[in-house]
């Protein structure tokens, strides 16, 4: 299965990152393929206008609804199709999590519409719940200028569980957040040398001994839950 991804955005260059390292292999090896556009191709005007004064007045600029509707025209179709998932990163989206990445990565197409200044006009995000399966997705709790960044973070936790991407698909499984696992930070990680600038690697990790390693390592990451993340352990 390939999956398909296109972004739409006024900034259709942050997604150039996107030919190398791991998920340049991606594309190399046939498992994604990757297109972006750049909205202002479906303006008609000379300045190829994308935004416009919020309706209601307030402060700063929303993006019109037109130029996004010839973009989906052109880019996924004019009937609807519910395999196709169209996600719009937004502060005001759901929780974007591993589980979510899990789902996705088995999808045939993917479109990611990236936002910016105040927002997009909201007829654009009902128009497209019409046709497709939308997600409107939130990173977390701050504000980005756009969603290409989002975009791309989104896009690297999905790919990478696509399957035959990861080489030791083993080590997605022990992952935090991975199903399956108990929703516990990673433990402390450590690696030669066995002392670095009068630092030493904990003894028990170099004691082969596995039993009392993975009760090392559970302790470790109970603490550091419940330290950092309370939330997790609900
Ligand atoms: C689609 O509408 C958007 C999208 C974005 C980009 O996404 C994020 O920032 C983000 C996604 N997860 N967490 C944060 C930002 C704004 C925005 C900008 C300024 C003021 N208010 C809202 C609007």
């Amino acid at each position: 299965m390939t999956m398909r991804l296109d972004y739409l955005s006024i900034f259709p260059g942050y997604f150039d990152v996107l030919d190398i390292s791991l998920l340049g292999k991606a594309v190399d090896n046939g498992l994604v393929e990757v297109h972006a556009h750049d909205l202002r191709d479906w303006t008609h005007d000379r300045h190829r206008t994308v935004d416009d004064t919020p309706c209601g007045g307030g402060a700063g600029m929303v993006m019109k609804p037109d130029p996004w509707g010839e973009a989906f025209d052109g880019i996924i179709g004019i009937e609807p199709d519910p395999s196709v998932h169209v996600i719009f990163p937004t502060p005001s989206g759901i929780p974007f999590t591993q589980s979510a990445a899990q789902e996705l990565s088995t999808v045939e197409r993917v479109v990611f519409c990236c936002g910016r200044y105040e927002g997009i006009d909201h007829r654009v995000i009902d128009y497209a719940r019409t046709m497709w399966t939308v997600h409107e997705l939130s990173l977390g709790d701050y504000v980005l200028n756009g969603g290409e960044v989002a975009a791309l973070a989104i896009t690297e936790a999905v790919v990478r569980l696509i399957p035959g991407f990861m080489g030791n698909p083993e080590s997605l499984a022990e992952e935090s957040f991975s199903p399956g696992q108990e929703r516990l930070l990673e433990y402390p990680l450590f690696t030669r040398p066995v002392s670095w600038r009068g630092m030493d690697v904990p003894e028990v990790l170099m004691s082969g001994h596995h039993g009392r390693i993975a009760e090392w390592r559970r302790e470790e990451s109970l603490l550091l839950t419940r330290d950092r993340r309370p939330d997790l352990t609900d």
